[in-house]
């Protein structure tokens, strides 16, 4: 693929400003004023920051370009120091790790979640919550509906929601914090408060934020009071899961893969790496937080701002939901006692082609996480022929990657499940086009350097799988029993962050599908 330069739109670059003024001047629409400038220069642009500073950096969207960095060199291009340091209020996790200590923590972490019982924990826990929070909030807001109806912010439905689903995965703990009264909930709050001081500190110069830090002001001083709150809440679940895990002796973790404890496997394992005992000292006990943590900042979020997104297309493209609900209907078939289509099974979720498609269409337009950082530890020319100094910070855009013409076509705009979709006839026989039974329909493969909503290479994602189970899960038993309205006029952009957060989050109506609104 070859991203053509389509014309000679580029910022000035000022005498010891740089290019810093028409950046600030595009703050508010960064994603959009990246992909801009991407398409503009064939999907690579080297920004020059204010001489004064350190600010320089290359952004590219071009896949080759990131084949490059992540896979094919990808020893070349690790996190880097700065986004550690700017990382740290969560401590030291998976995301801003490098080398050997990367390796350990993404080791572990895989023992934990790719095992069939965290599957099976995943699906019983999704059961009970779509049944005990996220319907009942729904369905309250559908009763109303007749009256006027109360006006929902979808998005801090869904981030409350993966708050509590993410917490009783991770912890055996329920965090409540969805429910009909939205209460507010401490460690959920530190927890936003963290994610905003690494957007901050992305922001300003690091003597900023280091000073502010120091004198415990601002956004800093919230954010320490924040880690203690998010700390405290941690350290209590572990230490009561290091004393059950005592009182259990040898017999630990014997329960089967049907009663699956994660934390409890996270204290054994790591207990395997750094000694019996050691999770009751310092350094055991941050290594097992850490890594909950690292597993919070990667499951809560990507899925809320993604089923955000999500249901906001579909609101607003009619054909697409009414394609998905008669997908649904197909394939959703078990009735397990309680309403049909509440909840699906893994065999009907693999059945669910074209919402696949959708949940695609929808990372591939707003990808969760619209940036991938990296550093360069040497210097190195990129495919497209850019000149990569040492200890250059890159920046991949996967928002502008869902964009180019040159890989989705002149309709990339256009929000279209279809284009995840192929039917494959079986055989070689001729069939009726209505002929279902023979047509094979299923899910087109993209390569992620091109479709990079996970990432690609030895970093990509690996909750991929399980990311999937969750969209489709939670979107068809929402679709299914709720019609989603938008609130006329309310704005739909993205804030500039680290995450693809809504910026005035998704305000809605629902209605019930079984009532006379269907
Ligand atoms: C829509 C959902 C999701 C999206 C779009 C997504 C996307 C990504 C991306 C882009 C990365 C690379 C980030 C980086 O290197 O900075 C990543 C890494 C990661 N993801 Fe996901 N993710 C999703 C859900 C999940 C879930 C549900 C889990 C686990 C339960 C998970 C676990 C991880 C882990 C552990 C890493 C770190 C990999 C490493 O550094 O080697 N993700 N994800």
């Amino acid at each position: 693929i070859t991203i053509r330069k389509k014309s000679s739109l580029s910022i000035t670059n000022w005498p010891l400003m740089g290019m810093l003024p028409s950046l600030l001047w595009n703050l508010s629409r960064l994603h959009e004023f990246a992909t801009e400038i991407l398409k503009a220069n064939g999907g690579t642009f080297a920004f020059k920051g204010p001489s004064f500073t350190n600010l320089d950096f290359i952004v590219t969207s071009d896949p080759t370009n990131v084949h490059h960095i992540v896979t094919k060199n990808f020893s070349n291009y690790p996190k880097g120091p700065e986004l550690k340091a700017i990382m740290a209020p969560f401590g030291d996790v998976l995301f801003n790790s490098d080398g050997d200590s990367w390796k350990t923590k993404k080791e572990i972490v895989l023992s934990l979640i790719k095992t069939a019982g965290f599957e099976r924990l995943l699906m019983t826990t999704l059961r009970h919550k779509l049944a005990d929070s996220l319907i009942p909030v729904l369905d309250h807001a559908a009763r109303n509906h007749d009256d006027g109806g109360v006006v929902l912010d979808l998005q801090d439905v869904m981030k409350r929601f993966t708050f509590d689903l993410t917490c009783l995965l991770l912890l055996g703990v329920d965090t409540e914090c969805l429910s009909t009264s939205f209460p507010r909930v401490p460690c959920a709050e530190a927890f936003d408060v963290i994610e905003e001081a690494i957007v901050y500190r992305h922001c300003v110069p690091p003597w900023v934020w280091k000073l502010q830090r120091w004198l415990h002001v601002g956004w800093e001083g919230m954010t320490v009071k924040a880690e203690e709150c998010l700390n405290g809440f941690l350290e209590e679940r572990i230490r009561e899961k290091m004393v059950e895990k005592h009182a259990k002796g040898s017999s630990v973790n014997d329960d089967g893969d049907d009663n699956y404890d994660l934390l409890m496997t996270l204290i054994v394992e790591t207990e395997r790496l750094m000694g019996s005992g050691c999770c009751f000292n310092s350094k055991g006990e941050k290594f097992v937080r850490e890594t909950v943590v690292s597993l919070m900042v990667a499951g809560r979020d990507t899925i809320a701002v993604a089923l955000s997104w999500f249901f906001w297309l579909v609101a607003t493209n009619p054909g697409v939901e009414e394609k998905i609900l008669e997908e649904l209907d197909r394939v959703v078939v078990t009735q397990t006692g309680e309403e049909k289509g509440l909840f699906s099974s893994i065999e009907e979720l693999n059945k669910m082609v074209y919402l696949h498609g959708a949940i695609s269409e929808t990372l591939r337009l707003y990808p969760s996480v619209p940036y991938e950082p990296k550093q360069s530890l040497e210097a190195d020319v990129l495919p497209s022929g850019h000149g990569v100094g040492k200890n250059t910070r890159i920046l991949v855009s996967i928002y502008s990657m869902g964009r180019m013409e040159e890989v989705w076509g002149n309709d990339w705009m256009e929000f279209r499940p279809e284009r995840w979709v192929s039917e494959r006839t079986e055989g070689n026989n001729i069939i009726n086009d209505d002929d279902v039974e023979k047509k094979k329909i299923c899910n087109i493969h993209v390569p992620s350097y091109k479709f990079a909503a996970f990432m690609a290479g030895p970093r990509s994602c690996p909750g991929r799988k399980i990311a999937f189970m969750q969209l489709k899960n939670i979107a068809s038993c929402v679709l299914r029993k709720y019609k989603i309205v938008v609130v006329d006029d309310h704005p739909v952009v993205p804030l500039p962050s680290i995450m693809m957060f809504m910026r005035y989050g998704l305000k809605v109506r629902v209605s019930s599908r079984t009532s006379k609104s269907k």
